[in-house]
């Protein structure tokens, strides 16, 4: 009821241990808070909190936009309503190192279990967007080393992300993300998110060259082909994230439903795809009010 239960500090230590077990971890974004008691409920490991949704949502497009602020503001929302760890894009940490550091207090506070920083320059774009440049190794490294140091709780999770490999094509990109990679582990990442990787390869070339947990971007419509939980557990991926799937699934169906709407003026036939109100209010505990109002009535009074 209200919150979940277990505090921040628990729950990045429980997905440390999880994450050491080399296990994959699969972390569908959660649009919003309700989601992420559905994602919760379905059984995942996690809940992953996206930037392109959050931009989305508010209806900008994802290129550097949103503040620090509201990106925290609704990751609190998000991870206090969920027993899971709550991972968020972190975009490239909101301004200089001295951002960065600011960033991941701010996160901490939030509840949040760990984000990722990423390597594009200021402002950073979609990470499946033509056109990307990103900074120097030296200015990349200071950003994470701002990240690490900062960080009070040292179970917070801190993901160095590259958006290297689409800088230029081929092996050659494949290799300066390797090594981008590399000195970001250096610089004292716990883990690697490799964006933009294209085929199953690359992604074993990236495990096989580093020895921290990496994560597999499993985005729709973008560079990445789409593997399975299976395919990217076999190959020793850690984490997969489907970042913006549930946001694009409702959008989807919201459209359709409309012209429904639209067309018939009535949406009947559309009953069985709803989210029923039962179900809804199992969802939003509506049970557990109910007894907690009873508990804070239940006391007779002697006059
Ligand atoms: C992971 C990502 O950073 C996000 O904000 O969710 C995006 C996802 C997307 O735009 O599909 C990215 O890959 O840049
Ligand atoms: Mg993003």
């Amino acid at each position: 009821m209200l919150y979940a239960r277990t505090p921040a500090h628990e729950k990045r230590r429980l997905f440390r241990e999880r994450l050491a077990s080399g296990e994959l971890l699969r972390l569908p974004g959660a649009f919003n808070p309700l989601s992420a008691r559905l994602i919760e409920r379905k059984g995942f490991d996690g809940v992953y909190i996206s930037g392109a949704v959050l931009s989305a949502d508010l209806g900008l497009p994802d290129i550097g936009l949103t503040t620090l602020s509201e990106v925290a503001g609704r990751g609190q929302q998000i991870a206090r309503v969920t027993e899971l760890p709550a991972i968020i894009d972190a975009d490239t940490g909101f301004g200089e190192p001295m951002n960065v550091a600011r960033t991941i207090q701010t996160l901490e506070d939030a509840g949040i279990a760990g984000c990722h920083i990423e390597d594009q320059i200021n402002p950073k774009r979609c990470g499946h967007l033509d056109g990307k440049a990103v900074v120097d190794a030296d200015t990349a490294a200071k950003r994470i080393r701002a990240a690490v140091d900062a960080r009070r709780d040292p179970d917070f999770l801190i993901m160095a992300r590259t958006d290297i490999r689409a800088t230029e094509p081929g092996e050659r990109g494949l290799a300066l993300a390797i090594d981008r990679a590399k000195a970001l582990v250096d610089a004292g990442a716990d883990a690697i998110f490799p964006e933009a990787m294209r085929t199953l390869d690359e992604f074993a070339a990236m495990r096989a060259a580093l020895d921290v947990p990496i994560l597999a971007n499993m985005t729709e419509f973008g560079k990445s082909e789409l593997f399975s939980a299976q395919q990217l557990a076999g190959i020793g991926v850690n984490i997969v994230i489907w970042p913006v799937s549930m946001l694009r699934i409702a959008m989807g169906a919201t459209e359709r439903a409309l012209d429904e709407l639209n067309a018939e003026g009535h949406l009947s036939g559309k009953l069985g795809e709803m989210q029923h109100r039962a179900e809804l209010y199992e969802l939003v505990d509506y049970e557990g009010y109910n007894r907690f109002d009873t508990s804070v009535f239940n006391f007779t009074v002697e006059r």
